[in-house]
Protein backbone atom coordinates (compact mmCIF):
# COMPACT_ATOMS: atom_id res chain seq x y z
CA UNK A 1 0.00 0.00 0.00
CA UNK A 2 1.19 3.41 -0.90
CA UNK A 3 1.28 5.53 2.15
CA UNK A 4 -0.89 8.90 2.21
CA UNK A 5 0.05 12.19 1.49
CA UNK A 6 0.99 13.56 5.40
CA UNK A 7 1.86 16.92 4.19
CA UNK A 8 -1.86 17.89 3.41
CA UNK A 9 -4.66 18.16 6.13
CA UNK A 10 -7.30 15.66 6.02
CA UNK A 11 -10.37 16.84 3.63
CA UNK A 12 -13.89 16.79 3.67
CA UNK A 13 -15.02 16.21 0.40
CA UNK A 14 -19.01 17.06 0.31
CA UNK A 15 -20.37 16.23 -3.32
CA UNK A 16 -23.77 18.10 -3.98
CA UNK A 17 -24.81 15.87 -6.61
CA UNK A 18 -23.52 12.89 -5.43
CA UNK A 19 -25.57 10.60 -7.25
CA UNK A 20 -25.43 12.32 -10.71
CA UNK A 21 -23.35 11.26 -13.75
CA UNK A 22 -21.16 13.78 -13.17
CA UNK A 23 -20.19 12.37 -9.51
CA UNK A 24 -20.23 9.14 -10.64
CA UNK A 25 -18.57 8.96 -14.13
CA UNK A 26 -15.82 11.46 -13.40
CA UNK A 27 -15.30 12.64 -9.32
CA UNK A 28 -15.40 9.33 -7.84
CA UNK A 29 -13.32 7.39 -10.65
CA UNK A 30 -10.70 10.88 -9.74
CA UNK A 31 -11.10 10.31 -6.48
CA UNK A 32 -10.30 6.63 -6.61
CA UNK A 33 -7.37 6.95 -8.75
CA UNK A 34 -5.96 9.49 -6.14
CA UNK A 35 -6.47 6.81 -3.49
CA UNK A 36 -4.83 4.43 -5.63
CA UNK A 37 -1.91 6.91 -5.73
CA UNK A 38 -2.04 7.29 -2.10
CA UNK A 39 -2.94 11.15 -2.77
CA UNK A 40 -5.34 11.35 -0.34
CA UNK A 41 -4.89 12.71 2.47
CA UNK A 42 -5.11 10.53 5.83
CA UNK A 43 -8.41 11.28 7.60
CA UNK A 44 -10.35 12.27 3.88
CA UNK A 45 -13.91 11.74 3.77
CA UNK A 46 -15.99 11.77 0.55
CA UNK A 47 -19.52 13.00 0.93
CA UNK A 48 -22.29 12.32 -1.79
CA UNK A 49 -25.12 14.52 -1.14
CA UNK A 50 -29.05 13.69 -2.86
CA UNK A 51 -32.28 14.17 -2.62
CA UNK A 52 -32.21 10.00 -3.18
CA UNK A 53 -32.93 8.13 0.23
CA UNK A 54 -29.61 5.70 0.31
CA UNK A 55 -28.27 5.09 3.49
CA UNK A 56 -23.67 4.87 3.45
CA UNK A 57 -24.30 1.09 2.18
CA UNK A 58 -25.99 1.70 -0.77
CA UNK A 59 -24.75 4.12 -1.20
CA UNK A 60 -21.58 2.75 -1.48
CA UNK A 61 -22.57 -0.01 -3.85
CA UNK A 62 -23.79 2.64 -6.29
CA UNK A 63 -20.11 4.35 -6.22
CA UNK A 64 -18.08 1.09 -6.03
CA UNK A 65 -20.08 0.14 -9.18
CA UNK A 66 -19.67 3.10 -10.83
CA UNK A 67 -15.93 2.44 -10.46
CA UNK A 68 -16.24 -1.36 -11.80
CA UNK A 69 -17.98 0.95 -15.13
CA UNK A 70 -15.42 3.61 -15.57
CA UNK A 71 -12.00 3.35 -14.28
CA UNK A 72 -9.74 1.14 -16.40
CA UNK A 73 -10.30 -2.19 -15.46
CA UNK A 74 -6.10 -2.76 -14.74
CA UNK A 75 -6.47 0.31 -12.04
CA UNK A 76 -8.83 -1.72 -9.99
CA UNK A 77 -7.44 -2.53 -7.02
CA UNK A 78 -8.87 -4.51 -4.16
CA UNK A 79 -6.95 -2.64 -1.56
CA UNK A 80 -7.51 1.05 -2.95
CA UNK A 81 -11.33 0.04 -3.47
CA UNK A 82 -11.60 -0.72 0.12
CA UNK A 83 -9.71 2.42 1.20
CA UNK A 84 -11.60 4.55 -0.96
CA UNK A 85 -15.00 3.14 0.00
CA UNK A 86 -14.50 3.61 4.01
CA UNK A 87 -14.53 7.26 3.16
CA UNK A 88 -17.75 7.31 1.47
CA UNK A 89 -20.48 8.70 2.88
CA UNK A 90 -24.26 9.88 1.97
CA UNK A 91 -26.49 12.19 3.35
CA UNK A 92 -29.96 12.42 1.82
CA UNK A 93 -30.53 15.97 1.70
CA UNK A 94 -33.07 18.71 -0.80
CA UNK A 95 -30.46 21.51 -1.06
CA UNK A 96 -32.99 23.77 -1.96
CA UNK A 97 -35.17 23.50 0.76
CA UNK A 98 -34.04 24.72 4.24
CA UNK A 99 -34.79 21.21 6.27
CA UNK A 100 -32.30 18.61 6.71
CA UNK A 101 -29.03 20.53 7.04
CA UNK A 102 -28.76 19.76 10.74
CA UNK A 103 -27.43 16.60 9.33
CA UNK A 104 -25.07 17.80 7.35
CA UNK A 105 -23.84 20.16 10.06
CA UNK A 106 -23.15 17.08 12.92
CA UNK A 107 -21.34 15.01 10.01
CA UNK A 108 -19.07 18.04 9.32
CA UNK A 109 -18.32 19.36 12.69
CA UNK A 110 -14.82 18.09 13.66
CA UNK A 111 -13.92 20.46 16.72
CA UNK A 112 -10.66 21.04 17.30
CA UNK A 113 -9.05 19.13 13.89
CA UNK A 114 -7.49 20.88 11.23
CA UNK A 115 -9.71 19.86 7.81
CA UNK A 116 -10.03 21.62 4.97
CA UNK A 117 -13.81 21.51 3.49
CA UNK A 118 -14.45 21.25 -0.26
CA UNK A 119 -18.03 21.64 -1.61
CA UNK A 120 -18.20 20.55 -5.09
CA UNK A 121 -21.28 21.86 -5.86
CA UNK A 122 -22.48 19.32 -9.43
CA UNK A 123 -26.12 20.51 -9.26
CA UNK A 124 -27.90 23.14 -11.33
CA UNK A 125 -26.13 26.57 -11.01
CA UNK A 126 -29.46 28.26 -9.39
CA UNK A 127 -29.03 26.23 -6.29
CA UNK A 128 -25.67 27.40 -5.53
CA UNK A 129 -26.61 30.30 -4.13
CA UNK A 130 -29.15 28.52 -1.84
CA UNK A 131 -26.18 25.95 -0.72
CA UNK A 132 -23.95 28.44 -0.32
CA UNK A 133 -26.38 30.41 1.98
CA UNK A 134 -27.16 27.36 4.00
CA UNK A 135 -23.46 26.65 4.40
CA UNK A 136 -22.55 29.82 6.09
CA UNK A 137 -26.10 29.65 8.74
CA UNK A 138 -24.71 26.68 10.20
CA UNK A 139 -20.76 28.20 10.22
CA UNK A 140 -19.78 25.32 7.72
CA UNK A 141 -17.75 28.49 5.48
CA UNK A 142 -14.52 28.98 7.15
CA UNK A 143 -11.01 30.64 5.41
CA UNK A 144 -10.05 26.70 4.95
CA UNK A 145 -13.07 26.16 2.41
CA UNK A 146 -13.34 25.93 -0.63
CA UNK A 147 -16.12 25.24 -3.20
CA UNK A 148 -16.22 24.03 -6.73
CA UNK A 149 -18.59 25.24 -9.16
CA UNK A 150 -19.58 23.06 -12.21
CA UNK A 151 -20.33 24.87 -15.07
CA UNK A 152 -22.68 26.20 -16.29
CA UNK A 153 -22.33 28.94 -14.42
CA UNK A 154 -25.67 31.28 -15.07
CA UNK A 155 -26.80 30.80 -18.96
CA UNK A 156 -25.68 34.35 -19.59
CA UNK A 157 -24.30 37.13 -18.47
CA UNK A 158 -27.11 38.74 -16.06
CA UNK A 159 -27.70 35.17 -14.71
CA UNK A 160 -23.89 34.18 -14.22
CA UNK A 161 -23.68 37.88 -12.58
CA UNK A 162 -26.25 36.51 -10.31
CA UNK A 163 -25.11 32.89 -9.54
CA UNK A 164 -21.43 34.75 -8.46
CA UNK A 165 -22.86 37.08 -6.76
CA UNK A 166 -24.49 34.67 -4.49
CA UNK A 167 -21.84 32.56 -4.06
CA UNK A 168 -19.04 35.47 -3.45
CA UNK A 169 -21.77 36.62 -0.49
CA UNK A 170 -20.45 34.20 1.37
CA UNK A 171 -17.04 32.60 -0.20
CA UNK A 172 -14.40 35.14 -1.10
CA UNK A 173 -12.74 34.94 -4.51
CA UNK A 174 -10.01 32.67 -3.51
CA UNK A 175 -12.24 29.77 -2.25
CA UNK A 176 -14.01 29.66 -5.50
CA UNK A 177 -12.80 27.05 -8.20
CA UNK A 178 -15.03 27.26 -11.34
CA UNK A 179 -13.96 24.14 -13.22
CA UNK A 180 -13.44 23.45 -16.76
CA UNK A 181 -12.31 20.40 -17.71
CA UNK A 182 -10.57 21.55 -20.31
CA UNK A 183 -7.92 23.05 -18.36
CA UNK A 184 -7.12 19.87 -16.45
CA UNK A 185 -5.89 17.96 -19.44
CA UNK A 186 -2.15 17.24 -19.96
CA UNK A 187 -2.37 18.06 -23.56
CA UNK A 188 -3.61 21.68 -22.73
CA UNK A 189 -1.51 22.38 -20.17
CA UNK A 190 1.60 20.81 -22.00
CA UNK A 191 0.44 23.92 -24.30
CA UNK A 192 1.60 26.57 -22.40
CA UNK A 193 4.99 24.72 -21.48
CA UNK A 194 5.51 24.30 -25.24
CA UNK A 195 4.85 27.95 -25.88
CA UNK A 196 6.91 29.36 -22.97
CA UNK A 197 9.34 26.62 -22.16
CA UNK A 198 11.12 26.53 -25.40
CA UNK A 199 12.41 29.44 -27.30
CA UNK A 200 11.56 28.69 -31.40
CA UNK A 201 8.02 29.49 -31.29
CA UNK A 202 7.74 32.39 -29.64
CA UNK A 203 8.99 34.62 -32.59
CA UNK A 204 6.94 33.34 -34.89
CA UNK A 205 3.69 33.26 -32.89
CA UNK A 206 1.93 36.15 -34.17
CA UNK A 207 0.13 37.73 -37.17
CA UNK A 208 3.22 38.33 -39.07
CA UNK A 209 3.75 34.33 -39.00
CA UNK A 210 0.63 32.88 -37.71
CA UNK A 211 -2.33 32.71 -40.84
CA UNK A 212 -4.47 31.59 -38.81
CA UNK A 213 -6.01 29.07 -35.88
CA UNK A 214 -8.25 26.14 -35.88
CA UNK A 215 -10.05 24.83 -32.68
CA UNK A 216 -12.05 21.43 -33.24
CA UNK A 217 -13.56 19.93 -30.20
CA UNK A 218 -15.73 17.35 -31.83
CA UNK A 219 -17.80 14.55 -30.02
CA UNK A 220 -18.99 11.50 -31.86
CA UNK A 221 -21.79 10.51 -29.01
CA UNK A 222 -25.29 12.51 -28.80
CA UNK A 223 -26.53 14.02 -25.88
CA UNK A 224 -27.76 10.99 -24.56
CA UNK A 225 -29.42 11.25 -21.06
CA UNK A 226 -28.34 15.19 -20.47
CA UNK A 227 -31.17 16.31 -22.63
CA UNK A 228 -32.96 18.42 -20.67
CA UNK A 229 -30.06 20.61 -19.53
CA UNK A 230 -28.80 20.35 -23.35
CA UNK A 231 -31.67 21.41 -25.06
CA UNK A 232 -31.78 24.57 -22.89
CA UNK A 233 -27.68 25.13 -23.69
CA UNK A 234 -26.77 24.37 -26.98
CA UNK A 235 -23.53 23.45 -28.28
CA UNK A 236 -22.40 27.59 -28.07
CA UNK A 237 -23.22 27.75 -23.74
CA UNK A 238 -22.28 23.73 -23.33
CA UNK A 239 -18.63 24.12 -24.84
CA UNK A 240 -17.92 27.48 -26.51
CA UNK A 241 -18.46 30.21 -23.83
CA UNK A 242 -15.94 27.55 -21.43
CA UNK A 243 -13.58 25.10 -23.20
CA UNK A 244 -13.29 26.52 -26.66
CA UNK A 245 -12.55 29.99 -25.07
CA UNK A 246 -10.35 28.52 -22.50
CA UNK A 247 -8.50 27.06 -25.51
CA UNK A 248 -8.21 30.22 -27.49
CA UNK A 249 -7.21 31.77 -24.71
CA UNK A 250 -4.43 29.58 -23.78
CA UNK A 251 -2.89 30.18 -27.88
CA UNK A 252 -3.17 33.78 -27.89
CA UNK A 253 -2.38 34.87 -24.52
CA UNK A 254 1.05 36.73 -23.46
CA UNK A 255 3.70 35.22 -22.04
CA UNK A 256 2.50 35.77 -17.87
CA UNK A 257 5.31 36.32 -15.65
CA UNK A 258 5.19 32.61 -14.09
CA UNK A 259 2.93 29.29 -14.27
CA UNK A 260 2.90 27.72 -10.89
CA UNK A 261 5.02 28.83 -8.06
CA UNK A 262 4.01 29.72 -4.51
CA UNK A 263 0.37 29.23 -3.99
CA UNK A 264 -1.20 33.13 -3.56
CA UNK A 265 0.92 34.57 -5.84
CA UNK A 266 1.01 32.62 -9.34
CA UNK A 267 -2.85 31.56 -10.17
CA UNK A 268 -3.62 35.35 -11.24
CA UNK A 269 -0.34 35.44 -13.60
CA UNK A 270 -2.11 32.93 -16.29
CA UNK A 271 -5.41 34.12 -15.72
CA UNK A 272 -4.96 38.21 -16.10
CA UNK A 273 -3.16 37.37 -19.25
CA UNK A 274 -6.44 34.86 -20.16
CA UNK A 275 -8.64 37.90 -19.48
CA UNK A 276 -7.02 40.41 -21.41
CA UNK A 277 -7.42 37.81 -24.89
CA UNK A 278 -11.32 37.50 -23.79
CA UNK A 279 -11.91 41.40 -23.72
CA UNK A 280 -9.53 41.79 -27.02
CA UNK A 281 -12.11 39.51 -28.81
CA UNK A 282 -13.94 41.43 -31.81
CA UNK A 283 -17.11 41.63 -30.44
CA UNK A 284 -19.66 39.82 -33.21
CA UNK A 285 -22.92 42.17 -33.06
CA UNK A 286 -25.84 42.24 -35.31
CA UNK A 287 -25.06 41.09 -38.78
CA UNK A 288 -21.29 40.00 -38.17
CA UNK A 289 -22.96 37.05 -36.16
CA UNK A 290 -24.94 35.97 -39.60
CA UNK A 291 -21.44 36.00 -41.36
CA UNK A 292 -19.49 34.77 -38.84
CA UNK A 293 -21.12 31.83 -37.26
CA UNK A 294 -23.11 28.23 -38.29
CA UNK A 295 -25.80 26.72 -36.22
CA UNK A 296 -25.94 23.34 -36.99
CA UNK A 297 -28.20 19.76 -35.46
CA UNK A 298 -27.70 16.77 -36.09
CA UNK A 299 -30.90 15.51 -37.77
CA UNK A 300 -31.80 12.80 -35.34
CA UNK A 301 -31.39 15.01 -32.75
CA UNK A 302 -35.20 15.53 -32.13
CA UNK A 303 -36.05 11.87 -32.24
CA UNK A 304 -33.19 11.06 -29.38
CA UNK A 305 -35.19 14.32 -27.19
CA UNK A 306 -38.49 13.36 -28.21
CA UNK A 307 -39.58 16.42 -29.44
CA UNK A 308 -38.41 19.03 -31.88
CA UNK A 309 -36.22 21.20 -31.61
CA UNK A 310 -34.08 24.20 -32.60
CA UNK A 311 -31.08 23.60 -30.07
CA UNK A 312 -27.64 23.80 -32.28
CA UNK A 313 -25.42 20.70 -31.44
CA UNK A 314 -22.69 21.93 -33.74
CA UNK A 315 -21.09 25.70 -34.10
CA UNK A 316 -19.04 27.04 -36.10
CA UNK A 317 -17.20 30.50 -35.83
CA UNK A 318 -14.48 32.54 -36.58
CA UNK A 319 -13.39 35.20 -34.21
CA UNK A 320 -10.46 37.71 -34.03
CA UNK A 321 -8.03 38.85 -31.47
CA UNK A 322 -8.20 42.56 -31.73
CA UNK A 323 -4.31 43.47 -30.04
CA UNK A 324 -0.84 44.25 -31.70
CA UNK A 325 0.25 40.43 -31.47
CA UNK A 326 -3.24 38.80 -33.61
CA UNK A 327 -4.48 41.88 -35.38
CA UNK A 328 -6.00 40.27 -38.81
CA UNK A 329 -5.28 36.26 -37.83
CA UNK A 330 -8.61 34.39 -37.60
CA UNK A 331 -9.24 31.91 -35.01
CA UNK A 332 -12.13 29.30 -36.46
CA UNK A 333 -13.60 27.63 -33.77
CA UNK A 334 -15.76 24.55 -34.02
CA UNK A 335 -17.76 22.22 -31.93
CA UNK A 336 -20.52 19.43 -32.13
CA UNK A 337 -21.77 16.17 -31.36
CA UNK A 338 -22.89 12.98 -33.12
CA UNK A 339 -20.02 14.23 -35.65
CA UNK A 340 -17.89 11.58 -37.44
CA UNK A 341 -14.73 11.17 -35.19
CA UNK A 342 -14.10 12.28 -31.88
CA UNK A 343 -10.95 14.64 -32.05
CA UNK A 344 -9.94 17.58 -29.81
CA UNK A 345 -7.50 19.47 -32.00
CA UNK A 346 -5.22 23.01 -31.75
CA UNK A 347 -4.28 23.42 -35.52
CA UNK A 348 -1.98 26.79 -35.62
CA UNK A 349 -1.25 27.58 -39.23
CA UNK A 350 1.33 29.60 -40.53
CA UNK A 351 2.19 31.89 -43.86
CA UNK A 352 3.78 30.03 -46.62
CA UNK A 353 7.72 31.47 -46.58
CA UNK A 354 8.09 34.69 -47.81
CA UNK A 355 10.36 33.56 -51.32
CA UNK A 356 9.73 30.71 -53.24
CA UNK A 357 12.92 29.30 -53.24
CA UNK A 358 12.71 25.90 -55.24
CA UNK A 359 10.76 27.16 -58.47
CA UNK A 360 12.12 24.24 -60.61
CA UNK A 361 11.05 21.58 -58.14
CA UNK A 362 8.73 18.83 -57.99
CA UNK A 363 5.93 18.20 -55.37
CA UNK A 364 4.43 21.12 -53.54
CA UNK A 365 4.93 23.01 -50.47
CA UNK A 366 2.84 23.06 -47.90
CA UNK A 367 2.82 26.00 -44.99
CA UNK A 368 3.96 25.33 -41.70
CA UNK A 369 1.45 23.99 -39.28
CA UNK A 370 0.89 22.81 -35.34
CA UNK A 371 -0.87 20.52 -34.14
CA UNK A 372 -1.40 19.94 -31.10
CA UNK A 373 -3.89 16.92 -30.46
CA UNK A 374 -5.36 17.08 -26.72
CA UNK A 375 -7.63 13.71 -27.23
CA UNK A 376 -6.69 10.91 -28.71
CA UNK A 377 -3.90 9.78 -28.84
CA UNK A 378 -2.74 13.06 -27.09
CA UNK A 379 0.35 14.57 -28.90
CA UNK A 380 1.99 17.01 -31.17
CA UNK A 381 2.72 17.43 -34.74
CA UNK A 382 4.80 19.63 -36.53
CA UNK A 383 4.21 19.76 -40.04
CA UNK A 384 6.83 20.71 -42.82
CA UNK A 385 8.05 20.53 -46.02
CA UNK A 386 11.04 18.11 -46.63
CA UNK A 387 13.59 17.22 -49.45
CA UNK A 388 12.52 13.85 -51.27
CA UNK A 389 15.79 11.64 -50.93
CA UNK A 390 17.34 10.68 -54.22
CA UNK A 391 19.70 12.97 -56.99
CA UNK A 392 18.32 14.81 -59.71
CA UNK A 393 16.41 17.85 -58.91
CA UNK A 394 14.51 18.95 -55.96
CA UNK A 395 11.20 17.05 -54.83
CA UNK A 396 9.23 18.47 -52.15
CA UNK A 397 7.69 16.39 -49.91
CA UNK A 398 5.35 17.09 -46.96
CA UNK A 399 6.73 15.56 -43.61
CA UNK A 400 6.07 15.75 -39.96
CA UNK A 401 7.65 16.13 -36.79
CA UNK A 402 5.80 14.14 -34.01
CA UNK A 403 5.13 13.67 -30.34
CA UNK A 404 3.10 11.38 -28.48
CA UNK A 405 2.59 10.55 -25.32
CA UNK A 406 2.31 6.91 -25.53
CA UNK A 407 5.22 6.79 -26.66
CA UNK A 408 7.59 9.94 -24.90
CA UNK A 409 6.38 8.95 -21.55
CA UNK A 410 5.86 5.82 -19.31
CA UNK A 411 3.35 7.37 -17.24
CA UNK A 412 -0.45 7.26 -18.13
CA UNK A 413 -1.50 10.79 -18.44
CA UNK A 414 -3.92 11.69 -15.32
CA UNK A 415 -7.47 12.81 -16.24
CA UNK A 416 -8.63 16.00 -16.14
CA UNK A 417 -10.58 15.47 -12.87
CA UNK A 418 -7.97 13.73 -10.75
CA UNK A 419 -5.86 16.61 -11.82
CA UNK A 420 -8.16 19.48 -10.76
CA UNK A 421 -9.74 17.69 -7.95
CA UNK A 422 -6.42 17.45 -6.35
CA UNK A 423 -5.46 21.44 -7.37
CA UNK A 424 -8.65 21.91 -5.06
CA UNK A 425 -7.31 19.65 -1.87
CA UNK A 426 -3.87 21.57 -2.64
CA UNK A 427 -5.73 24.68 -2.70
CA UNK A 428 -3.94 25.59 -5.99
CA UNK A 429 -6.58 27.80 -8.12
CA UNK A 430 -4.55 28.35 -11.53
CA UNK A 431 -6.24 25.89 -13.81
CA UNK A 432 -9.94 27.52 -12.65
CA UNK A 433 -11.82 30.25 -13.80
CA UNK A 434 -11.89 33.35 -12.22
CA UNK A 435 -15.11 35.36 -12.34
CA UNK A 436 -14.15 38.14 -14.60
CA UNK A 437 -12.88 35.48 -17.27
CA UNK A 438 -16.59 33.80 -17.24
CA UNK A 439 -18.03 36.65 -17.23
CA UNK A 440 -16.41 38.04 -19.87
CA UNK A 441 -16.94 34.98 -21.79
CA UNK A 442 -20.60 35.43 -21.40
CA UNK A 443 -20.26 38.96 -22.30
CA UNK A 444 -18.38 37.82 -25.85
CA UNK A 445 -20.85 35.04 -26.32
CA UNK A 446 -24.17 36.92 -25.36
CA UNK A 447 -24.56 39.21 -28.42
CA UNK A 448 -24.41 35.89 -30.39
CA UNK A 449 -27.08 34.14 -28.44
CA UNK A 450 -29.40 37.42 -28.98
CA UNK A 451 -28.78 37.74 -32.60
CA UNK A 452 -30.04 34.02 -33.12
CA UNK A 453 -32.69 34.96 -31.13
CA UNK A 454 -33.71 37.87 -33.11
CA UNK A 455 -33.26 36.55 -36.32
CA UNK A 456 -34.98 33.16 -35.48
CA UNK A 457 -32.05 31.31 -36.78
CA UNK A 458 -32.66 27.29 -37.85
CA UNK A 459 -29.91 25.30 -37.28
CA UNK A 460 -28.67 23.53 -40.65
CA UNK A 461 -29.66 19.89 -40.50
CA UNK A 462 -26.10 17.32 -40.76
CA UNK A 463 -25.72 14.04 -41.26
CA UNK A 464 -24.75 12.02 -37.92
CA UNK A 465 -21.04 10.90 -38.43
CA UNK A 466 -20.04 13.23 -40.74
CA UNK A 467 -18.06 16.59 -40.45
CA UNK A 468 -21.27 18.79 -39.78
CA UNK A 469 -22.72 21.24 -41.58
CA UNK A 470 -20.91 22.07 -45.13
CA UNK A 471 -22.14 25.75 -44.08
CA UNK A 472 -19.17 25.22 -41.67
CA UNK A 473 -16.32 24.61 -44.87
CA UNK A 474 -18.10 27.61 -46.46
CA UNK A 475 -17.11 29.68 -43.66
CA UNK A 476 -13.68 29.19 -44.13
CA UNK A 477 -13.45 28.38 -47.77
CA UNK A 478 -14.98 32.03 -48.28
CA UNK A 479 -11.39 32.74 -46.99
CA UNK A 480 -9.43 30.36 -49.09
CA UNK A 481 -8.93 28.08 -46.38
CA UNK A 482 -10.25 24.50 -45.36
CA UNK A 483 -10.59 22.76 -42.19
CA UNK A 484 -7.46 20.53 -41.38
CA UNK A 485 -8.61 16.49 -41.26
CA UNK A 486 -12.22 16.65 -41.80
CA UNK A 487 -12.66 14.94 -44.83
CA UNK A 488 -16.42 14.16 -45.31
N1 LIG B 1 -22.49 15.09 -16.55
C1 LIG B 1 -21.46 15.74 -17.09
O1 LIG B 1 -20.65 15.19 -17.87
C2 LIG B 1 -21.27 17.19 -16.80
C3 LIG B 1 -22.10 17.87 -15.94
N2 LIG B 1 -21.87 19.18 -15.65
C4 LIG B 1 -22.74 19.92 -14.73
O2 LIG B 1 -22.77 19.28 -13.46
C5 LIG B 1 -24.06 19.39 -12.89
C6 LIG B 1 -24.58 17.99 -12.59
O3 LIG B 1 -24.66 17.29 -13.80
P1 LIG B 1 -25.06 15.76 -13.87
O4 LIG B 1 -24.38 14.98 -12.82
O5 LIG B 1 -24.90 15.38 -15.27
O6 LIG B 1 -26.62 15.82 -13.54
P2 LIG B 1 -27.58 14.62 -13.08
O7 LIG B 1 -28.95 15.05 -13.42
O8 LIG B 1 -27.09 13.31 -13.55
O9 LIG B 1 -27.41 14.61 -11.50
C7 LIG B 1 -27.88 15.66 -10.68
C8 LIG B 1 -27.50 15.33 -9.26
O10 LIG B 1 -27.95 16.36 -8.42
C9 LIG B 1 -28.81 15.83 -7.41
N3 LIG B 1 -29.80 16.85 -7.12
C10 LIG B 1 -30.64 17.48 -7.98
N4 LIG B 1 -31.40 18.35 -7.32
C11 LIG B 1 -31.03 18.30 -6.01
C12 LIG B 1 -31.45 18.95 -4.85
N5 LIG B 1 -32.44 19.86 -4.87
N6 LIG B 1 -30.85 18.65 -3.69
C13 LIG B 1 -29.86 17.73 -3.64
N7 LIG B 1 -29.42 17.07 -4.72
C14 LIG B 1 -30.00 17.34 -5.89
C15 LIG B 1 -29.38 14.57 -8.06
O11 LIG B 1 -29.83 13.61 -7.16
P3 LIG B 1 -31.37 13.52 -6.69
O12 LIG B 1 -32.20 13.68 -7.90
O13 LIG B 1 -31.45 12.18 -6.03
O14 LIG B 1 -31.54 14.62 -5.72
C16 LIG B 1 -28.13 14.05 -8.73
O15 LIG B 1 -27.28 13.48 -7.78
C17 LIG B 1 -24.91 20.14 -13.90
O16 LIG B 1 -24.92 21.50 -13.56
C18 LIG B 1 -24.18 19.93 -15.20
O17 LIG B 1 -24.40 20.98 -16.09
C19 LIG B 1 -20.81 19.86 -16.19
C20 LIG B 1 -19.95 19.23 -17.05
C21 LIG B 1 -20.11 17.88 -17.46
O1 LIG C 1 -18.30 19.92 -20.63
C1 LIG C 1 -18.64 19.15 -21.50
O2 LIG C 1 -17.69 18.43 -22.13
C2 LIG C 1 -18.03 17.21 -22.78
C3 LIG C 1 -16.85 16.90 -23.71
O3 LIG C 1 -15.69 16.68 -22.95
P1 LIG C 1 -14.50 15.79 -23.53
O4 LIG C 1 -13.43 15.88 -22.50
O5 LIG C 1 -15.06 14.40 -23.70
O6 LIG C 1 -14.11 16.38 -24.84
C4 LIG C 1 -19.31 17.32 -23.56
O7 LIG C 1 -19.70 16.04 -24.02
C5 LIG C 1 -20.41 17.88 -22.67
O8 LIG C 1 -21.58 18.10 -23.46
C6 LIG C 1 -19.99 19.18 -22.06
O9 LIG C 1 -20.96 19.58 -21.08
Amino acid sequence: MIAPDLTLPPCDFTVFGGTGDLALRKLLPGLYEQERRGQLPAGTRIIGVSRSPLDDARYRDLVSQALFDHVAEDHLEAGALHRLMTRVHHLTLDAGSAEGWDALHGLLKRDGEEVVRVYYLAVASDLFGPICDRLDDLGLVTPQCRVVLEKPIGSDLASSRRVNDAVGHVFEERQVFRIDHYLGKESVQNLLVTRFANVFLEPIWNSRWVDHVQITVSETVGVGGRGEYYDKAGALRDMVQNHLLQLLCLVAMEPPTHVGGAVGTAEDAVRDEKLKVLRALVPLTGPDVDRATVRGQYSSYGEELGHPSTTETFVALRAEVQNWRWAGVPFYLRTGKRLGRKESTIDVAFKEPPHAMFPDSEGVSTPNRLTIRMQPDEGMQLHLTAKHPGPGGIRLHPASLGLTYADTFDERSPEPYERLLMDVMRGIPTLFMRRDEVEAAWGWIEPVLERWQDTAVEPVRYHPGTAGPAAADRLLAREGRAWHGSER
